[in-house]
């Protein structure tokens, strides 16, 4: 693979969580496999006052403890607050220290992992000091999620970021679209032939997204109280997940050509009014419970929630996109904090045979034909099918194809991290959300959204920790059930309404 240009990496929120748990090792496994650019250094900047040896030394704790010394020498830090006009005239001219040093040329990519509230004011001042645009070097702004907190937010950081780049500069963090499985939808549809005839309402019943979560929400509690699961994950990285399984074709695998067929499918998606909310959209939230002997606090006894919250950790939808492909399927989307696993996968639900041979005394009654992606954890793809069971009569039973990549010999699965950062630094945006989609999955839940504010009747369903949520949400589903990866963890099942 061609190597990137050369470039400085500057890193905003450097002293941050995400920094060191994802950024910095996701940077030393490019380096490990050859794959930065000859010339590189990356610069932290946050208000922290750090010295370059301190802050290589805060990226130890995620690092191994051996071979990252010439790693480390890429590494420097400079004390940056976002709201200070004159640390950036600082910033500009460490940078070209930097590149003077090393001999570089003045190629930039900024990497937003602050809280969201100063992304702005950090790009008008990268513009001020003439950083933001160049006719001839590259300059790109990646920026993390969240991409506002509701449609009117999202919309009008999309204007204010495009006051100061332009679109094409702006790379939006999912890491959802960094998951190689998620990749690999593409191709197991785009590239084989027996998948895309039956990939429409003619052959598929249902569609489910499940992604589910075995932990609560840790030290996050301050932050997820105002976000809740709808805002951290459904109309981000579910969404984003629609919309690679109902796409149509893109003319090439092209940055443009892909986001072009996804904001197709979110412009598709039936809108839900206000007044619909309850039917199709469900909310729960964790209680305290027992599993496997073992206490299990609530969400309301985690560090930094309300004790009275009604923020929710689990919500799970039923809704339509309505084109020509996908007309009267049902999609029904959930995802939750302390489930009874770690899973995130798609189920392509297959309608049944038009008329049950088999289907006579004795005989179990027909099953559909499930296609599961596995989007983690085991990445992979499953196919559920009838077979004969050996033996006299005509007695059928549902068998698995199972692909797990953990098969391909020698194959190691790059992090999300790896593999957009390096894409950033290609300067391909395939994997990163567009303006225009990402304010259609706005459009898309603001009324539930606003449903909740506006009608506190609506209830929050307690469910027990280690549970698959509260009841309803199997009631989303007319005929049938979701998937269940595996069985309730909980010894205290029942639901309750909180
Ligand atoms: N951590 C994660 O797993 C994920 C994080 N994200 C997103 O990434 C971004 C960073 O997250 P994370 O690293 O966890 O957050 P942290 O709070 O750990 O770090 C953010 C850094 O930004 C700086 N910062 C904090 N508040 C301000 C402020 N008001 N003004 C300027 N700088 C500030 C701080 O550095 P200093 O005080 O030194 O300036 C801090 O170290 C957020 O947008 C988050 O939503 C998205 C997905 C996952
Ligand atoms: O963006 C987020 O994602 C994580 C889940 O990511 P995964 O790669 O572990 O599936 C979630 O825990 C977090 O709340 C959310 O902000």
């Amino acid at each position: 693979m061609k190597k990137p240009e050369n470039h400085i990496l500057v890193i905003f929120g450097a002293s941050g969580d995400l920094t060191k748990r994802k950024l910095i090792p996701a940077l030393f496994c490019l380096y490990k496999q050859n794959l930065l650019p000859e010339k590189f250094a990356v610069l932290g900047a946050s208000r922290t006052p750090l010295s370059d040896e301190d802050f290589r030394a805060k990226t130890d704790e995620f690092l191994p403890n051996e071979g990252t010394e010439e790693f480390k020498k890429m590494l420097f830090y400079e004390p940056v607050s976002p709201t200070e006009p004159d640390d950036f005239g600082k910033l500009k001219s460490r940078l070209e220290i930097l590149g003077s040093e090393r001999n570089m040329d003045p190629n930039y990519i900024f990497y937003l992992s602050t809280p969201p509230s100063v992304y702005e004011i950090i790009a008008k001042n990268l513009a001020d000091q003439r950083l933001s645009k160049s006719e001839e070097y590259f300059r790109r702004l990646i920026i993390e999620k969240p991409f506002g907190t509701d449609l009117g937010s999202a919309r009008k950081l999309n204007r204010d970021l495009l006051h100061y780049f332009e679109e094409n500069q702006v790379y939006r963090i999912d890491h959802y679209l960094g998951k190689e499985s998620v990749q690999n939808m593409l191709v197991t549809r785009f590239a084989n032939g027996i998948f895309e005839p039956l990939w429409n309402r003619n052959f598929v019943e249902r569609v489910e997204v499940t992604s589910a979560e075995s932990l609560g929400v840790e030290e996050r509690g301050g932050y997820y109280e105002h976000s809740g699961a709808l805002r951290d994950m459904l109309q981000n990285h579910l969404l984003q997940l629609v919309g690679f399984v109902a796409m149509e074709p893109p003319v090439v695998i092209e940055a443009d050509a892909i986001r072009n067929e996804i904001v197709k499918v979110f412009q598709s998606l039936r809108p839900i009014s206000e007044e619909e909310v309850e039917k199709f959209v469900i909310r729960g939230q964790y209680i305290a419970s027992t599993i496997k002997g073992e206490k299990v606090k609530g969400y309301r006894e985690e560090p930094g929630v309300d004790p009275h919250s009604r923020t929710e950790t689990f919500v799970a939808m039923k809704f339509y996109i309505d084109n020509w492909r996908w007309g009267g399927v049902p999609f029904y989307i959930r995802t939750g904090k302390k489930l009874p696993a770690r899973v995130t996968e798609i189920v392509i639900h297959f309608k049944q045979v038009p008329h049950h041979l088999f289907n006579h005394a004795g005989m179990p009654g027909p099953v559909d034909n499930q296609l599961v992606i596995r989007i983690q954890p085991d990445e992979g793809i499953l196919l559920k099918f009838r077979m004969k069971t050996p033996g006299a009569g005509f007695q059928a039973q549902t068998v698995n194809m199972d692909f797990h990549y953990s098969d391909l010999a020698d194959i190691r699965l790059p992090s999300a991290y790896e593999r957009l950062l390096l894409d950033s630094m290609q300067g391909d945006a395939t994997l990163y959300s567009r303006g225009d989609a990402v304010e259609e999955a706005w459009r898309f839940v603001q009324p539930i959204l606003s449903a909740w504010e506006n009608n506190p009747h609506i209830p929050v369903y307690g469910y027990p920790a280690g549970t698959w949520g509260p009841e309803g949400s199997d009631k989303l589903i007319e005929d049938g059930q979701w998937r269940y990866p595996c069985k309730n963890l909980s010894d205290d099942g029942t639901y309750c309404e909180l």
